[in-house]
């Protein structure tokens, strides 16, 4: 609980600044709040749940996708642009992995067979995450690996709102082979892949060719691989995205806040497409006019 309760405040940073009108002190025990599940509101916490009015923060957006599918690129491109934050629960995990707490060992142990950490778990990651964020005078976000579960986005629902949720798709055999390519420089942190992919197009879908993003000549000696990204614990990380995560995709179209995106082929030709789908052409084109 208090993981949640820690969440929720993270969650209302301006509750001070607003208009009590717009303050709901919600006794989650009588269940009259929308989106908090029913565990939760057994466990009979009385929570603060505030929603700005969009034109009053930054965007709160959502990326989904397999694994592989270059969630983190794009997020990462998007929060730049847009000044949010990008905030990738999968890196949280990871940061937590590097620690000596003793959550490292067991969260290791989850991650390195392609299973979903607990709820619980990654939302106190995240409420720690935008506690520190709030305190920064962070507004609005992009999140990326979250939710992943229906109940975790019953949890985000129950205490924000989320404007726009994307979508990003690429072929299976492809999410593979780039899971598989993928690089880190030990030194410096930036991602790389080696794979360089080329598949036809058949039964009517279009080929598609990534080339491989190298590393320079700096980080070339240094690069390492993620222990989950090896070809079985991939394939295990995608069936689980398949039976856990996929929902989550149903859950938000029905709210009419998903955009699909079939992405084409690697960053040039995608990344003009997404500001395109975005309707963020202009914001781009401003930004490298400034730079
Ligand atoms: N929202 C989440 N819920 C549960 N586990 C998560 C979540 N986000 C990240 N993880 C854990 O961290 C691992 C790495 O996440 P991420 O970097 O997002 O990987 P991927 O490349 O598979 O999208 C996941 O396989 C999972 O074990």
């Amino acid at each position: 609980m208090a993981a949640f309760n820690r969440l929720l405040r993270a969650a209302a940073p301006v509750a001070s600044t607003l208009s009590p009108a717009r303050r709901v002190l919600s006794s989650v025990a009588s269940g009259a709040t929308a989106g908090i599940p029913a565990s939760l509101a057994r466990a009979g916490a009385s929570v603060l749940v505030v929603r700005r009015d969009p034109a009053e923060r930054n965007i709160q957006w959502v990326f989904l996708g397999c694994p592989g599918v270059g969630k983190g690129t794009y997020a990462s491109r998007l929060s730049q642009l847009l000044g949010v934050p990008h905030i990738a629960t999968g890196d949280l995990v990871r940061e937590e992995l590097s620690s000596s707490d003793p959550l490292a060992r067991q969260l290791a142990d989850i991650v390195n067979q392609g299973q979903l950490v607990p709820d619980e778990i990654i939302i106190e990651l995240l409420s720690k995450r935008l506690e520190k964020g709030v305190a920064k005078g962070e507004s609005g976000f992009i999140l990326d690996g979250f939710p992943r579960t229906i109940r975790q986005a019953e949890i985000l629902d129950g205490v924000t709102d989320i404007d726009l949720v994307v979508n990003l798709k690429l072929r299976e055999e492809v999410l593979l082979e780039k899971c598989i390519g993928r690089r880190i420089c030990s030194q410096c942190g930036k991602n790389f892949n080696v794979a360089s992919i080329k598949m036809k197009g058949e039964n009517g879908r279009p080929g598609i060719s990534m080339a491989p993003l190298l590393p320079p000549v700096q980080c070339a000696s240094k690069l390492i691989s993620r222990a989950d990204d090896t070809e079985e614990v991939v394939k295990e990380r995608l069936r689980v995205y398949h039976e856990l995560s996929q929902p989550v995709e149903g859950y938000y179209r029905s709210q009419g806040k998903l955009l699909e995106f079939d992405l084409p082929g690697g960053i040039p030709e995608s990344w003009p497409k997404l500001l395109q789908a975005l309707n963020l052409e202009d914001h781009d084109d401003k930004q490298s006019a400034a730079a």
